[in-house]
C-alpha cells in the first residue's frame, strides 16, 4: 500500500479591501490521507471523516467536494475513476462556512489528491488552474496552495461543462452534480487562469480568528453584494489595497497605517446584517484603544472576524468575543500563525 498525506492550510481572504484578491494562509489544517492499494485496481473509493467539522458532509465520492474535485481532475487526465482502490480519510480542523476557506482547502486537497493517486505530475500553476475551475475566486485557493500572504488575479474563463462547484450550498451542489452526471462533456481548464504573487508579511504578525458558532455560506454572503459600485468606493479600496500589500511586510509594522489600510467599502458594508456585532466590532477597536492590534476585518465572507496583531492576542480576542456575547452570538477563538508554506503532499510506502 502507498500512503499519501495531504495538508492544506485554512485561509483568510480579502483582509479588508482586497475582495477576491488577497489571502493569508493560517496554521489550521485540513488533512487528507489516501491509502492506495497496490494490488486492487478496481478504483473503489472509501471515504471517512475523523474528528469535528464534518456534520452533513456527503460520503458519496461523487458528491463530496474533496473527492468530486479529485475525480474531475482525474477525468480531465484520462481516468474514469481512481486508478486503484483507495481509502480516503479526512481530518478537518477548519470550521465549515465560517470564512476560513474550508471549501477552498477542500478543493486544493482534491486537486492534490488526484495529482498523487493519478501520478499526474501537475505543476503548481496547473493545479491552480484546476482549483479555479471549481472555486471561482482566487483569493482562498491561491493562498492555500502556495502559502503566505498572497495576491492573485484571474483571467476570464469559460466554466461551462462538467465541473464541480465549491460556491454552492450542499443542496445546490447536489443538483449541479446530477446535471453534470448527465453531461459527459468534461471541461478541461485553460492554461494559466490564475496568477499570483507571494508578498512579504512580518513574522511578528499573528492572526486572531474570532469564530462565531454559526455558519454563513459564502454563496449567501456573495448574494447580498451589489452588481455595481460607485467610483469613490472602488477608489477607496484601491488606495488602501495598494498600501496594505507592502505595509504588512514591513519589519516593524506601523499599526495605524495598517489599520486604516484594512478598511473596506466593497463587501463588508453589505454583509453587516449577516453578522450581528460586526458594525460595532469594526467601529470599536483601534491601535490606540487596543494595544497590539494592527487591523480588524471580516475574514473571507464571514462570519469570522480576523484581527491582525503583534501582542496581547488573548486579551484582544476576549474583547471581541465580549462584543459578540452582547449580541448573543457564541464564539470560539484561535490565535494562528501566518504560515509561509502552502499545501503539501507527502508519500510513504506502507
Ligand atoms: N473538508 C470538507 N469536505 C467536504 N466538503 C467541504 C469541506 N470543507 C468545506 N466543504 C464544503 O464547503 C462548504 C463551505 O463552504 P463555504 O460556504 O465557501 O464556507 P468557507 O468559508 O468555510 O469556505 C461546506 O458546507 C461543504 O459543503
Ligand atoms: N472573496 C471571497 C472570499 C470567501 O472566503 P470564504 O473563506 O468565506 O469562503 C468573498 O468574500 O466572498
Amino acid at each position: 500500500m502507498v500512503l499519501y498525506t495531504i495538508n492544506v492550510p485554512a485561509t483568510s481572504a480579502n483582509i479588508g479591501p482586497g475582495f477576491d484578491v488577497m489571502g493569508l494562509s493560517l496554521s489550521l489544517y485540513l488533512t487528507v490521507t489516501a491509502q492506495v492499494s497496490e494490488t486492487d485496481s478496481s478504483g473503489t473509493i472509501t471515504l471517512a471523516y475523523e474528528g469535528e467539522n464534518q456534520s452533513g458532509l456527503p460520503l458519496d465520492p461523487r458528491r463530496n467536494l474533496i473527492t468530486s474535485t479529485a475525480l474531475y481532475v482525474l477525468e480531465c487526465n484520462g481516468f474514469n475513476e481512481f486508478p486503484r482502490a483507495t481509502r480516503v480519510t479526512v481530518n478537518n480542523r477548519i470550521p465549515l462556512g465560517r470564512g476560513l476557506g474550508s471549501s477552498g482547502a477542500a478543493v486544493v486537497a482534491g486537486v492534490l489528491l488526484a495529482n498523487a493517486v493519478g501520478q499526474l505530475n501537475l505543476t503548481q500553476q496547473r493545479m491552480l488552474d484546476y482549483c479555479l475551475m471549481i472555486e471561482h475566486h482566487p483569493d482562498n485557493v491561491a493562498a492555500a496552495l502556495v502559502g503566505g500572504f498572497v495576491a492573485s488575479y484571474l483571467v476570464d474563463v469559460d466554466r461551462s461543462g462538467n465541473i464541480p462547484a465549491s460556491e454552492a450550498d450542499q443542496a445546490q451542489r447536489e443538483r449541479e452534480q446530477s446535471a453534470q452526471a448527465a453531461d459527459s462533456n468534461i471541461k478541461l481548464p485553460q492554461e494559466n487562469i490564475g496568477h499570483f504573487l507571494q508578498l512579504g508579511c512580518s513574522p511578528l504578525i499573528k492572526a486572531i480568528a474570532i469564530i462565531p458558532q454559526f455558519e454563513l455560506a459564502t454563496s449567501k454572503a456573495r448574494s447580498v453584494l451589489p452588481g455595481q459600485y460607485e467610483t469613490k468606493d472602488v477608489v477607496f479600496n484601491l488606495q488602501r489595497l495598494a498600501v496594505l500589500t507592502t505595509a504588512l511586510g514591513r519589519e516593524k509594522p506601523d499599526p495605524w497605517l495598517i489599520y486604516r489600510a484594512m478598511a473596506d467599502k466593497v463587501h463588508q458594508p453589505y454583509r453587516m446584517h449577516l453578522v450581528p456585532g460586526l458594525p460595532e466590532i469594526l467601529k470599536t477597536f483601534d491601535p490606540d484603544n487596543t494595544p497590539g492590534l494592527l487591523g480588524v476585518c471580516l475574514s473571507g465572507a464571514g462570519p469570522t472576524i480576523l484581527v491582525l496583531a503583534i501582542d496581547n492576542f488573548d486579551k484582544i480576542a476576549a474583547q471581541v468575543c465580549a462584543v459578540f456575547d452582547r449580541h448573543s452570538v457564541e464564539t470560539k477563538y484561535q490565535v494562528l500563525d501566518i504560515v509561509s508554506e502552502g499545501a503539501t503532499c507527502q508519500v510513504s510506502p506502507k
